[in-house]
């Protein structure tokens, strides 16, 4: 099963998203999922290859945002496809079975679908307003994650679920009492002047009902 939390990351610069990934990865983040939007290929490609490098250092997991062809070109772990990018069974057929395929879900009907499509986790959100995304879709509290999973139970929809979109330490108690898996931060992380600690707090109350 998967970590219960994955990095986004976050720079207007190759060199800051790789700064902002070196952080990460050594406050303890063991998922790093590279968004580095509007960029030309050879710059992303560069990053990816540098993000690649330290993940494997790591011991991390590796995704990239949106571009199937730069995850099979660098052998990343996976991607993360949104509702508009491309398809699952596109990108399953460029990736495989064993590579992670993440796709966006913002309401229960999106959530049918991308599980039917084989998706491996669902990101649903947002849960509240956040900078780092443009265009957001409608928010949807903790009473919409409440709402979506109990849908699932019902359907016996077993795919795991990340909370993502404005999350902060303070949520996460009540976000894990909806029943999701985990979560997906941007800001939370990339702000924190104590990312280690943050990372520590973050996973002890993610991980706080599992038993070993
Ligand atoms: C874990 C996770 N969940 C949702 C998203 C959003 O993806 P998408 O809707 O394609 O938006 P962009 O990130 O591409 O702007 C995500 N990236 N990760
Ligand atoms: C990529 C994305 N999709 C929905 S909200 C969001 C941004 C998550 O970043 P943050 O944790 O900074 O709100
Ligand atoms: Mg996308």
């Amino acid at each position: 099963m998967f970590n219960k939390l994955q990095y986004i990351s976050q720079g207007e610069t190759a060199e800051k998203q790789l700064y902002n990934i070196h952080q990460a990865l050594d406050a303890g983040c063991d998922w790093i999922q590279m968004r580095f939007k509007n960029q030309t290929p050879e710059k992303r490609f560069v990053l990816a290859e540098a993000v690649k490098v330290l993940c494997e250092e790591y011991l991390a997991n590796f995704i990239v945002n949106d571009d199937v062809i730069l995850a099979q070109k660098i052998g990343a772990d996976g991607v993360h496809l949104g509702l508009t990018d491309m398809s699952i069974p596109g990108a399953r057929a460029i990736l495989g079975n064993r590579k992670i395929i993440g796709a966006t879900a913002n309401t229960f009907e999106d959530v049918l679908i991308q599980s039917k499509n084989g998706c491996d986790y669902i990101g649903l959100g947002p849960f509240q307003f956040t900078e780092t995304k443009e265009k957001l879709s409608p928010i949807l509290g903790a009473e919409g994650y409440v709402s979506i999973l109990n849908k699932m139970k019902t359907q016996n929809i077993l795919t795991p679920v990340y909370a993502i979109g404005g999350i902060t330490l303070e949520n996460i108690e009540i976000l894990v009492k909806t029943g999701i898996h985990g979560i997906a931060v941007s800001g939370m992380i990339t702000k924190s002047p104590e990312k280690q600690k943050l990372v520590q707090q973050l996973n002890d109350k993610l991980y706080a009902n599992v038993i070993i």
